[in-house]
């Protein structure tokens, strides 16, 4: 008999990250459904099949369902991502649903001239993807995106949006219906590429945004790779920085409310000891 090739070592070191990633951040339990979205690329082909691997070790039960949403753009060709879901549901018993929506008609329209089609495009595609995940009765939805994606997104909003802000491992979506779920989130894109080209996955191209740039995002992807050839892990020290966070100093006030708040907490314990009365609440209010 044929053996199957012995998966790569990167494929091993994605698997212990994402596994760690579930774990420390509690982002599946007992009973829970996980809807995949799979858009065709890369990431979510490799979500989808190492997640399901690791379900097959895992300690606790729960439900898988690869969706995929075809939103019509011109070109669009879903037969591949078809093929590979319906051999993959024949060696795993995952179901699938391929939905179908016209956004791209939408997008065209509501997206400015000049302007990236990618956050019309993805709000509505997240729209109806929630919906398919209520249908199917699913509590949690889990998306590709990487490490790369989310330190790119802190630059972004770092540059342009004026806030300290990467991407969560997990939320919960603000109608309160699911928690959406981002297992790949500490994994280093090279890596998936390189475990996606050993996989073979069959790659959709994405057509609607394919001939626009999503401009800012490669500017901070270059500016990414531009420190990378002084420091090559510079990605990996990136990531320790948003593992590793010093509220105090920022300046943020909120955080400083709540951080000197808890300052002044302890010198009031301290005081509290000597003194009395008034002369106490002078003190709070002056620190
Ligand atoms: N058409 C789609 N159908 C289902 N899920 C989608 C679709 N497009 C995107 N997604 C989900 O949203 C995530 C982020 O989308 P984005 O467009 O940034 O990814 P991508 O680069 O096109 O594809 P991938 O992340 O799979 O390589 C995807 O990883 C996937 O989980």
């Amino acid at each position: 008999m044929k053996r199957a090739p012995k998966s790569p070592k990167v494929t091993a070191r994605l698997r212990r990250a994402l596994g760690k990633t579930i774990a420390d951040y509690g982002l599946i339990h007992e009973g829970d459904h996980v809807m995949v979205a799979v858009s065709g690329g890369k990431d979510s082909y490799t979500l989808l099949d190492l997640l399901v691997l690791a379900r097959s070790r895992a300690p606790i039960d729960f439900q898988i369902t690869a969706v995929h949403l075809d939103q019509v753009q011109p070109g669009y060709d879903g037969s591949p991502l078809r093929t590979w879901l319906e051999d993959f549901r024949g060696r795993t018993k995952v179901d699938f649903e391929i939905a179908q929506e016209d956004t791209y008609t939408t997008v065209v329209d509501l997206t400015p001239p000049g302007k990236a089609y990618c956050a019309v495009c993805s709000r509505l595609r997240r729209g109806v993807l929630y919906n398919v995940a209520e249908r199917l009765g699913c509590n949690k939805i889990a998306l590709g995106h990487h490490r790369d994606d989310a330190l790119e997104t802190l630059l972004m909003n770092l540059f342009y949006a004026g806030k300290l802000q990467a991407m969560p491992a997990k939320y919960t979506t603000d109608d309160v219906r699911f928690e959406v779920i981002r297992p790949l989130i500490e994994c280093a894109e090279a890596d998936i590429i390189e475990h996606a080209s050993w996989a073979k996955y069959p790659i959709l191209p994405c057509n609607l945004c394919g001939s626009q740039d999503n401009l800012r995002r490669e500017k901070m992807r270059r500016l990414i790779d531009d420190m990378a050839t002084d420091n090559p892990h510079v990605r990996a020290v990136m990531l320790n920085a948003v593992r590793n966070v010093h509220p105090s100093h920022l300046l943020d006030r909120e955080v400083a409310r709540v951080w000197l708040g808890r300052d002044r907490g302890e010198v009031e314990v301290e005081v509290e000891a000597e003194a009395a009365g008034e002369g106490l609440v002078q003190l709070r209010l002056e620190r």
